[in-house]
């Protein structure tokens, strides 16, 4: 039994677009109300328990209804379908969990809100109300306003960063593919992997691309269940009951001793860096090592048109990315500061200058310390 999965009392739930569609471009209704089926008794088995359903399929279920054969490569044409599919896949959610006298509520994010802290809060507070009248929220990528560069793309990172956002429990991913082999299971000798408990589990795993209408394929999840900081079960929509139950089916992934906080998780999987600072080997050892704020003094250099407030990667010399925070200064201001020591700083400048570049509350190290040690 997979005890830390039986014990959840808040769990997000995510299928992918072949778990809620037929091939020919529509919603398959009886495959969704089998999985509303064992989402509603789970969460109705005990008055405690709640759901966050993040569902794809959008665009999969909008492509009958406009008559196109196949998932377009053409972003406009993937928006249209998925504004089409969405409201359909509404209204079935809809429908099926009243059968359980339950409610959803529709919440459509963008990666830009979830790397926006007060978009981020908002969101959240969206979510916990809607657990708190006992409807299931059914969250999405917003495909209408997404643009290539920004998309999120498959919703298993989002289903993630969900977990965060509402600290979940647990995460449980479902596919058309009953668990993580060995290798693209459409080929022979494929073996089931029942259990990843570091990242090692997965030398020699071969992670292929998706199916016909999903995207990202195993990679996606796998990335996934690395930064939920959560258990996660990845197996199919037939197995989300067993699933649920904590029984051995799909694939476990345990997650890593100590989580970090979810602002940390925020920071290292929400966000992207806007910008970079260059830091002396004295910075990256008091940074990585010694979990130090970032002073002016180890700066040697700065990159980007960031904004105090912002998300900036620290690099080392040679340019590897070590840690993320929230910089204190604008990019402009900071030439002027780098290699100062603070006090000299608050002494000709004035006493605001003493402040940190970024500080250890708002800093999120992204180097494990053996791989910074390990430096040649
Ligand atoms: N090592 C692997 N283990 C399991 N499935 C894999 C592997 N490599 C590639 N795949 C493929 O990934 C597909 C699932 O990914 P995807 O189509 O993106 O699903 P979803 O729509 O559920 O997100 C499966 O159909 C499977 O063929
Ligand atoms: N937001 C998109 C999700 C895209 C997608 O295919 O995701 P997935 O099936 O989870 O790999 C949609 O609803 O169509």
């Amino acid at each position: 039994m997979r005890e830390a999965v039986v014990q959840a009392r808040r769990i997000v739930v995510k299928a992918g677009s072949s778990s809620l569609t037929t091939p020919d471009g529509s919603i398959d209704s009886a495959r969704i109300d089998a999985l509303v089926d064992v989402l509603a008794r789970w969460s109705r088995a005990d008055g405690r328990r709640e759901v966050v359903f993040v569902s794809s399929g959008a665009i999969a279920a909008g492509l009958g209804p406009l008559g196109l054969p196949d998932r377009p490569r053409d972003l406009a044409l993937q928006q249209a379908a998925a504004s089409v599919g969405q409201g359909l896949l509404v209204a079935r959610y809809t429908a099926s969990f009243a059968r359980y006298g339950l409610g959803v509520g529709q919440v459509l994010l963008t990666a830009d809100d979830m790397m926006r802290r007060s978009h981020h809060r908002n969101a959240q507070r969206t979510l916990e109300q809607l657990l708190a009248f006992g409807f299931v929220p059914i969250v999405n990528e917003n495909d209408t306003v997404a643009t290539d560069e920004i998309r999120f793309g498959d919703n298993d990172r989002l289903a993630a960063l969900v977990a965060h956002l509402i600290r979940a429990d647990a995460l449980i991913l479902l596919s058309d593919v009953d668990a993580l082999y060995t290798g693209d299971p459409r080929e022979p000798g494929a073996r089931r992997i029942e259990d990843v408990r570091e990242p090692a589990d997965l030398d020699g795993v071969r992670l292929g691309g998706s199916g016909r209408v999903g995207t990202g394929g195993m990679v996606t999840k796998v990335e996934a269940a690395r930064i939920a900081g959560v258990p996660v079960v990845l197996t199919n929509a037939d197995s989300a009951g067993a699933a649920l139950a904590g029984e051995n089916v799909g694939t476990y992934f345990h997650p890593a001793g100590v989580q970090p906080s979810t602002r940390r998780l925020w920071l290292a999987h929400a966000t992207t860096g806007q910008g970079r600072l260059r830091l002396d080997p004295g910075a990256v050892e008091a940074v990585v090592h010694r979990r130090k704020s970032l002073l002016p003094a180890g700066v040697t250099g700065v990159e980007g048109d960031f904004s105090a407030g912002d998300p900036v990667d620290m690099c080392d010399d040679e340019g590897r990315v070590v840690a993320r925070g929230l910089v204190n200064y604008d990019a402009a201001e900071i030439p002027d500061l780098m290699g100062r020591s603070t006090r000299w700083l608050a002494r000709e400048l004035g006493p605001e200058y003493e402040r940190e570049i970024i500080h250890r509350d708002d800093l999120v190290v992204l180097v494990t310390e053996e791989a910074a040690a390990r430096r040649p």
